[in-house]
């Protein structure tokens, strides 16, 4: 549905040039949310905004629904921008118009008469879950709130895409995971494909199906959620995927790590994580399993699972049952004269 192809955007500040987006590629597919996630300054609006046109890249195409928009007319450009809606992190309603009216906004403009729009603005308040605030002012309205009327006015025109631009940074986790659960309605009710920029591992892992990483303006990693999260390669995702997962080990496992101890980082995907495949292990080699740190929790709903563990017993038995524990679970060495 939308197909990026080396999209570079260079700003030029005080004769310095800054490379926003360098040469990034992505294809994300219809009915797809993707997720693109990176630090401040990696350059993810940049390219958010260069999705629609509203930032021209220096280079590159924007190729939505079969069509190459960088070189399309004005004029057919406003056509194609009209499938493609956007939310924002501070919503930008406009303050004098109620939420009825600032639903209504975008097909006001394109020449619609107001009672023409009332049943899809009507429908739309009803399916974000605001029928009842139709009269009332943004500033009467909790951030949440106005997250919902910003999410019906993109939606108003029936666009193809939606882009999300950062559009729970400014939400408390409750109401967060309430827009969140919307995002996801709206993508399965009208088949959107759903394009969304965060810097927060949580909006990713709750709902996106494939994500890219950001840095420096290049997509340094990319792949479905589950694969990040449970191989991550590159040490910014690492980084991303600890904090998420909690999975830091904590100072006083590794104030109290030696060369003499066997402590190892496994991680459990999928059937894995229910198996008791260190139960077995203990009980087929002449070792004890000591859990150090971790959790079992899921992930795109398949279980998944993350402990640090350390092996108690002769070099020799560990070695062995660290061969057989390699067979379904994915083992790290933390410290260890084992391997
Ligand atoms: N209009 C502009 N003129 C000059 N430099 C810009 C402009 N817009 C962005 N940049 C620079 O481009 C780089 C990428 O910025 P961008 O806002 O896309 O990153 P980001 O990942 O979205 O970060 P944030 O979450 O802080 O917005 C930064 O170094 C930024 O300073």
């Amino acid at each position: 549905m939308i197909q990026l192809e080396q999209i570079r955007k260079t700003y030029t500040n005080n004769g310095q040039s800054i490379h926003a987006v360098d040469d990034v590629s992505l294809r994300i597919n219809e009915g797809e949310i993707y997720g693109i996630i990176g630090f401040s300054g990696a350059g993810k609006s940049t390219l958010l905004r260069c999705v629609n046109l509203i930032e021209r890249p220096t280079s590159g195409q924007v190729i939505v629904d079969g069509v190459d928009i960088t070189s399309q007319s004005k004029r057919a450009l406003r056509e194609t921008r009209r499938d493609i809606g956007m939310i924002f992190q501070h919503f930008n309603l406009l303050e004098s118009k109620t939420v009825f009216q600032n639903v209504a906004f975008p097909l006001l403009l394109d020449g619609k008469k107001a009672k023409d729009v009332k049943g899809k603005v009507e429908e739309l308040l009803a399916f974000v879950g605001i029928e009842e605030l139709a009269n009332k002012y943004p500033d009467e309205l909790s951030g949440g709130q106005k997250q919902r009327v910003g999410i019906a006015r993109a939606l108003v025109r029936s666009p193809k895409v939606l882009l999300c631009d950062e559009a729970t940074s400014a939400l408390d986790p409750q109401t967060t995971d309430s827009i969140l659960k919307l995002l996801k309605d709206i993508r399965d009710q009208y088949n959107l494909t759903i394009l969304m920029i965060t810097h927060e591992m949580q909006v990713i892992r709750e709902i996106c199906d494939r994500v890219a990483v950001m840095e420096n303006g290049k997509v340094i990693e990319e792949g479905t959620v589950f694969d990040l999260f449970s191989s991550p390669s590159h040490q910014t995702t690492k980084n991303f995927v600890a904090a998420e997962m909690n999975d830091d080990i904590p100072k006083s496992v590794l104030e109290a790590l030696h060369s003499e101890r066997h402590v190892y980082r496994l991680t459990f995907l999928k059937e894995a994580a229910s198996e008791p495949i260190l139960f077995r292990a203990s009980k087929r080699y002449n070792i004890e399993v000591n859990i150090l740190h971790g959790q079992i929790t899921e992930l795109q709903g398949e279980p998944f699972g993350n402990l640090i563990v350390e092996f108690l017993g002769e070099t020799s038995e560990i070695k062995k049952a660290l061969h057989t524990i390699q067979q379904s679970v994915q083992v790290q060495e933390v410290t260890s004269r084992a391997g």
